[in-house]
């Protein structure tokens, strides 16, 4: 994912809302040492596995629909993971192409046990649209040929998926030029890697090539470890929950210097401590120690793409 990593240190360079801090960086890689901390892939056990072609398709229908729980306070990644599960373990077709096309919001909500609308469901169930429509006339409705057409590549899978499925082009414009962040598409590939534990649809030969996936729990994160800093305007908007634009600079600086900061980190662990390390790793232990510390104030943007 080039375009990730170069467009990303494009807005570091730039960027006046958020800065990356080397000290900071250095700091966390010293405490590393040795140990650089290793989170199972499920390890909340909320996941459906079963080795096949169907873990594929729940597993990209969950990547199609994994953004924007903040809206509704109750509401986590948890309970689509494990919702989305339920269903599919009463129905084994629930995911299947035609019934993707066919969703409704009432069904959606009544399928994840959701008593009110879900934050952004007319989204949500237009992307299950799009995605049943696309993986039939192109896949025939299945996410297993999809990722089968890769050839074991985790950046074809990615280009693959925002050619096919305009609702994962997660791109921005910064100061004149685009920007490719790419979340739900990447997450997916390394959705994969961790639930088939890089064996079968999981066996990806560049895995390494893929970056952190920019939401709204890494950057919180990284800014607590001291790893980001932000400008007292931003933080001021962060801490008072009020709504950050998407597109705008702010919102594209945190996502693209949170991808940027984290491949500093590998560099500076491949240098200091001898450790080839892959962002995917990197990514679930910041993101699982992130979402433990639930009053850790993260932004708040509307979007469809994290
Ligand atoms: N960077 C990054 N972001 C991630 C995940 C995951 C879940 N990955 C699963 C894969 C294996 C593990 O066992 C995990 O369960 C969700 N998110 C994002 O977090 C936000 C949800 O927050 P809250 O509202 O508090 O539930 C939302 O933007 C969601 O898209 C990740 O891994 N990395």
């Amino acid at each position: 994912m080039d375009q990730v990593k170069a467009t990303a240190a494009f807005v570091a360079n730039r960027s006046s809302h958020v800065v990356v801090d080397s000290a900071g960086l250095e700091k966390v890689v010293e405490n590393i040492q040795d140990k650089i901390p290793k989170i199972e892939w499920d390890f909340e056990g909320i996941h459906y596995f079963d080795n096949g072609p169907l873990t594929v398709q729940y597993l990209f229908v969950l990547d199609t629909l994994n953004f924007c729980f903040w809206p509704d306070k109750n509401l986590n990644y948890d309970d689509l993971a494990s919702g989305l599960k339920e269903a599919l373990e009463n129905d084994k077709s629930v995911f299947d192409a035609d019934h993707l096309q066919k969703f409704t919001g009432l069904q959606l909500r009544n399928l994840l046990k959701w008593p009110r609308p879900l934050p952004l469901e007319d989204e949500r169930v237009r992307l299950l649209h799009e995605v049943g429509f696309e993986l039939e006339r192109s896949f025939g409705g299945k996410a297993s040929n999809l990722v089968e057409s890769c050839g074991r590549s985790a950046a074809k899978l990615v280009a693959t998926i925002a050619s096919h499925f305009p609702g994962f082009r997660d791109h921005s414009v910064y100061k004149g030029h685009q920007i490719f962040l790419y979340k739900r598409a990447q997450i997916f590939a390394a959705d994969l890697y961790g639930a088939f534990k890089g064996q079968g649809y999981g066996e990806f030969n560049d895995i390494s090539s893929i970056t952190i996936f920019a939401d709204y729990i890494v950057p919180a994160m990284l800014r607590k470890l001291g790893v980001l800093k932000y400008s007292s305007t931003l933080a001021s908007i962060i801490e008072s929950n009020k709504e950050i634009v998407s597109g705008s600079e702010e919102e594209v600086e945190l996502r693209a210097c949170s991808i940027y900061a984290v491949e500093k980190m590998r560099d500076l662990i491949s240098v200091k401590l001898g450790k080839q390390v892959l962002s995917v790793e990197l990514d679930l232990w910041l993101w699982a120690y992130g979402v433990q510390n639930p009053s850790l104030p993260h932004h708040r943007t509307l979007s469809i793409y994290y």
